[in-house]
């Protein structure tokens, strides 16, 4: 019992005496910032546990309070000067992922979570081909038909004088878009009435949990080793999610069957890629469990992101009548005919739909919306004046960056004339960063701007008068869960159409 008594009276001096070092002694101890993140890593758990996942909000008060670079954890810092982000986040950077902070999205041979950007290069140059801007072109039919769908059902909504939940539809197109593309095998949400709302509740299940996995990453261990029967008597969305994980596995093993029977696909996609060795040089192709794990991260990757560049450019221009009028005047004058396919390449050329697709993506829709937190390379780095040691996790945001007034003047607005100038859009193109930059750059890029073009061209050329209302408050907030996720009881943004319309 002795052992146990000294345990009792040790744990409180040891305590006290980490602490003292982490504010006192340790080499990031003369960076600014509050004192209780310098002691513990659960100050940032605190704020996205009792604060509905909004740490990214408290982030942006201490740095208005402590300057450009503040320490939000006993070894890690956050930037808000723009300057600095080319520093981190360009090709050929030796700054790595944060292996604690990815490694609550899972490891497996997933591309986006491994720390390493040398084995990083090699799985993402397998993915590289698949969502190239020449693959993205050739597969645009399938946007097409996703947009059609929502299209239809705006026409549906004059005759019954039923509203349509844009929100959910635009994130139905990501989806629907990303599993015919990757499994060839559609999930067809944009089928569904309510455009597969409970498909996004579960995905959303995961999102709370990612923050509690970085603090505690046994919680992760135990959470995956619960049991499908278990799952279901805890929570009905926890179900949910696992059928989501379960239904993915099944679609890589239906790909694997087919290819081990000899089986051409009919279209080379995603999966069917990753299981060919001659993928990229030095690909090892991945078992099929790491397959359903890259599998899940591009579909959550894919779909809340975009789904919410889409839902902002759409309910900024539908609700400002002089904005709406500029854009369907554009489109009209490029595309006389309403019922054509607007294709991609010339979409992308008309300056104004541009200016509007850049306006929702550098501001208030953010893409992830909090920081990107990476690791200090040998040499350690200095910003702002501020040296830190080699190890130090340093992290940007687009959130800050694309917040930051004097590089966007009203923040808050949306401004699509600001990007119309091109010395002035030069100048802002710099700051974008909802893709981010560097080898890590989102892969899905190149999609995400033919979903964009072709979702907001094609329905914004159909139907020029649509009506919605207006949103407030808790309506426009966004719950940081990696991607930007709306709160549960948020107004949605519907739209709909009148009979004199059609
Ligand atoms: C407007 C839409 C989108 C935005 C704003 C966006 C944003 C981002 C950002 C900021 C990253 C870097 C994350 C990090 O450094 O930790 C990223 C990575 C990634 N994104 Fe996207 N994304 C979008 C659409 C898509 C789509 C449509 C896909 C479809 C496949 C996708 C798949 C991925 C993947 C797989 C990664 C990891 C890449 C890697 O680590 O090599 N994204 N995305």
């Amino acid at each position: 019992m002795a052992w146990s008594y000294s345990f009792a009276a040790g744990l409180p001096l040891w305590l006290v005496g980490v602490a003292a070092y982490n504010v006192y002694f340790h080499p990031l101890a003369k960076v600014p910032g509050p004192k209780l993140a310098a002691v513990t890593s659960l100050y940032k758990t605190y704020f996205n546990a009792t604060d509905a996942s909004k740490f990214y909000l408290q982030i942006a008060k201490l740095h208005e309070q402590f300057g450009p670079v503040v320490r939000i954890s006993p070894n890690e810092i956050h930037l808000s000067d723009p300057e600095n982000y080319d520093k981190i986040y360009h090709i050929g950077t030796k700054f790595s992922k944060d292996p604690i902070f990815y490694g609550a999205f899972g490891y497996g041979t997933a591309a986006f979570p491994t720390p390493s950007n040398e084995i990083h290069r090699v799985r993402r140059a397998a993915l590289n081909p698949l969502f190239s801007r020449k693959r993205v072109l050739e597969l645009e039919n399938i946007i097409h038909d996703k947009v059609e769908k929502v299209g239809r059902r705006i026409g549906q909504s004059a005759m019954s004088k039923t509203p349509v939940d844009l929100h959910h539809a635009c994130r139905a197109i990501s989806v629907d878009a990303i599993t015919d593309y990757g499994f060839g095998n559609c999930y067809n949400l944009l089928d569904e009435e309510d455009f597969g709302i409970p498909f996004f509740d579960a995905m959303r299940e995961l999102g709370p949990a990612v923050w509690f996995f970085q603090q505690w990453p046994f919680l992760q261990s135990l959470a995956l080793s619960i049991p499908y029967w278990l799952a279901k008597r805890l929570s009905a969305n926890l179900e949910a999610f696992m059928r989501l994980q379960m239904d993915c596995k099944d679609q890589i093993l239906a790909i694997k069957e087919a290819k081990d029977r000899g089986e051409t696909p009919k279209r080379v996609t995603i999966f069917s890629h990753l299981m060919d060795p001659k993928a990229a040089e030095g690909h090892i192709v991945p078992s099929v469990d790491d397959l359903t794990d890259e599998a899940f991260i591009i579909l959550s990757a894919a779909q809340d992101t975009t789904g919410n560049a889409m839902t902002i450019a759409l309910y900024e221009t539908i609700s400002n009548p002089e904005i709406y009028a500029a854009v369907v005047e554009e489109i009209k004058l490029t595309f006389p005919d309403p019922n054509v396919r607007l294709d991609f390449l010339t979409l992308e050329k008309l300056p104004y739909l541009t200016a509007v697709i850049k306006e929702s993506l550098s501001r208030l829709s953010y893409g992830v919306i909090g920081r990107l937190p990476r690791v200090t390379p040998s040499g350690g780095a200095e910003f702002n004046g501020i040296s830190i040691p080699a190890g130090t996790v340093v992290g940007m945001s687009a959130y800050m960056m694309h917040r930051d007034p004097t590089i966007f003047p009203s923040p808050d607005s949306f401004h699509p004339s600001r990007w119309l100038e091109p010395g002035a859009a030069r100048h802002l193109e710099k700051y974008l960063v909802p893709f981010s930059k560097g080898p890590r750059q989102c892969v899905g890029m190149p999609l995400a701007y033919s979903e964009l073009y072709i979702t907001i061209g094609t329905l914004l050329r159909r139907y020029p008068n649509l009506k919605t209302e207006k949103l407030e408050g808790r309506s426009l907030e966004y719950e940081d869960y990696f991607a930007p996720y709306r709160p549960k009881d948020a107004k949605l943004f519907s739209v709909w159409a009148e009979s004199g319309d059609l």
